[in-house]
């Protein structure tokens, strides 16, 4: 049989199936598994073993939830269990190709007074969207996943390859304990992959799929000062003491500046230098530099207007972001409070050929350098959080290729070959480890909201993921 007629059944079961997809991506929502609040660790790991015990009705071989310690400092909480992993395998055929599905079970933190219009740990269907925490990032692929296997099931049609998970729950908070395991499990569990199938970024736009190639890496630092034992009050105190925000804010300016070039010497010495073949790449990408402001919803706040320029300095550039102050007054109102200690939180998306380590040095050395020059008596220290490496691939690969079949035969487009601005560190550590390829297969629109306010999945995206995810592994099996 050809594939494309294998997969029709599979496609029916698919729409058929849209009821219960909804619902199961539903209760994976209501679960508030943010990695980054200590307080809800406990619903990072409930998460966890709603997708084991999913993966078990499903009629997987092997389920196992891999537990991987505790998660070391900085840390609030003393011995914080880390979220477990959750592994599966369906089949172990020899004469079949091993696909590894890695995605995250964790989300970026959300609440309705950040301004979402709806509860973002409900999930609501509101115009042929799919609005929830999650619901893009990473919980709508992860869940399709899921759905991949049920509609198989369902259509009574055996997968075409031996089918392994490797969902993890604290993606967005540095992959902590992922690395390891990847090692540990390679001539284990993970022995004999082929191919490591990851559904954890987006489109491009709105209109036409894309496959992604390259991603950029992160590095997240913080830096501390503190001053009083205690709060104080700016009436009694303030213009005679040394305020640790004062400080802290100095510092935080002299980082990027405001057409986002980064100020910390030898940063930009480390980029690769553009060749005349890649300059040629941008040219081809279907991408409309309008799209920006609909994206951010707001028409003046892009640095670039040409299309080259916005995707080159969204992938093959690195960039600089201010994330926030711990311990900040923050809240509304008006206190006259003076903060006793502030952690300023900022990272650098790093491209080739930025080396972690001699990033980290660049930027400790700056931030000690701006802090010696304030003559401050307050208490200082800077460093490395986490970091990630950044990824680049041949989009020409058999693995890539069956991608793009797929894509095609679901979208009725070829899929444009992209880069993404965003970070999946461990994709890199899957290649090493399993000496293997990996590939970039998205879900949602790039106006999805990931990480931000009203995230969402259109439902057309949800249904025609999984049907995306289900036609790749029958091309990739042929
Ligand atoms: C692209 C992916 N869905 C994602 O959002 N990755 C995060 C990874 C990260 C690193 N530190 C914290 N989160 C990102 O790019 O921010
Ligand atoms: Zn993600
Ligand atoms: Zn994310």
């Amino acid at each position: 049989m050809s594939v494309e007629s294998n997969l029709k059944p599979i496609f029916a079961e698919v729409d058929n199936l849209k009821g219960n997809f909804i619902d199961r991506l539903r209760h994976a929502v209501e679960i508030p598994s943010v990695s980054g609040d200590e307080t809800l660790r406990p619903s990072v790991v409930k998460m966890g073993e709603f997708l084991k015990s999913e993966l078990e009705r499903l009629g997987a071989d092997e389920v196992q939830l891999k537990q991987l310690g505790t998660q070391p400092e900085p840390v609030a909480v003393k011995d914080l269990p880390l979220p477990p992993v959750v592994v599966s395998r369906f089949g172990k055929d020899p004469s079949k190709k091993t696909v590894l599905v890695y995605g995250h079970y964790d989300v970026q933190p959300a609440a309705k007074d950040d301004g979402w219009d709806t509860e973002p740990f409900e999930l609501i269907e509101k115009d042929d969207k799919l609005l929830g925490r999650g619901s893009t990032d990473d919980k709508g692929p992860v869940i399709g996943w899921l759905n991949v296997l049920e509609a198989h099931k369902k259509a009574g049609i055996e997968l075409p390859v031996n089918f392994i998970t490797c969902f993890e729950g604290m993606e967005e908070s540095g992959s902590i304990g992922l690395d390891k395991l990847i090692h540990d499990e390679a001539d284990k569990f993970f022995k004999g992959v082929d191919v490591v199938c990851i559904c954890d970024n987006y489109w491009l736009g709105t209109r036409k799929p894309v496959l992604t190639y390259g991603l950029r890496g992160v590095n997240y630092y913080q830096i501390s000062i503190e001053g009083p034992s205690a709060d104080l009050h700016s009436g009694i105190f303030g213009g005679i003491v040394h305020e640790p925000m004062t400080d802290l804010v100095k510092i935080m300016s002299q980082l990027v500046d405001g057409d986002g070039k980064i100020l910390i010497p030898g940063v930009a010495e480390m980029v690769a230098p553009v060749t005349e073949k890649e300059s040629k790449l941008y040219d081809d990408i279907d991408y409309d530099a309008g799209e920006l402001a609909k994206a951010t919803g707001a028409e003046e706040i892009s640095i670039y207007s040409d299309k080259k320029d916005i995707l080159m300095h969204r992938w093959r550039y690195p960039s600089l972001s201010l994330h926030g102050i711990e311990g900040a007054f923050s809240g509304a109102g008006a206190k006259t409070v003076i903060p006793a200690k502030v952690s300023g939180k900022f990272s650098i998306r790093t491209v080739p050929n930025i080396t972690s380590e001699e990033l980290t040095k660049f930027v400790v050395d700056y931030l000690k350098k701006k802090f010696d020059e304030l003559h401050s008596p307050n208490k200082f220290s800077a460093g490395l959080v986490h970091d990630g490496d950044y990824w680049l691939s041949d989009p020409f690969n058999d693995a890539f290729t069956a991608a793009k079949e797929a894509t095609k035969l679901v979208w009725g487009v070829e899929p444009d070959f992209i880069r993404e601005g965003g970070s999946i560190p461990i994709t890199i550590t899957f290649e090493k480890e399993l000496k293997t390829k990996a590939v970039l297969l998205p879900m949602g629109r790039g106006d999805d909201g990931a990480h931000s306010i009203n995230e969402k999945l259109n439902l057309a995206n949800y249904i025609g993921g999984i049907k995306t995810m289900s036609a790749y592994l029958h091309y990739l099996g042929k």
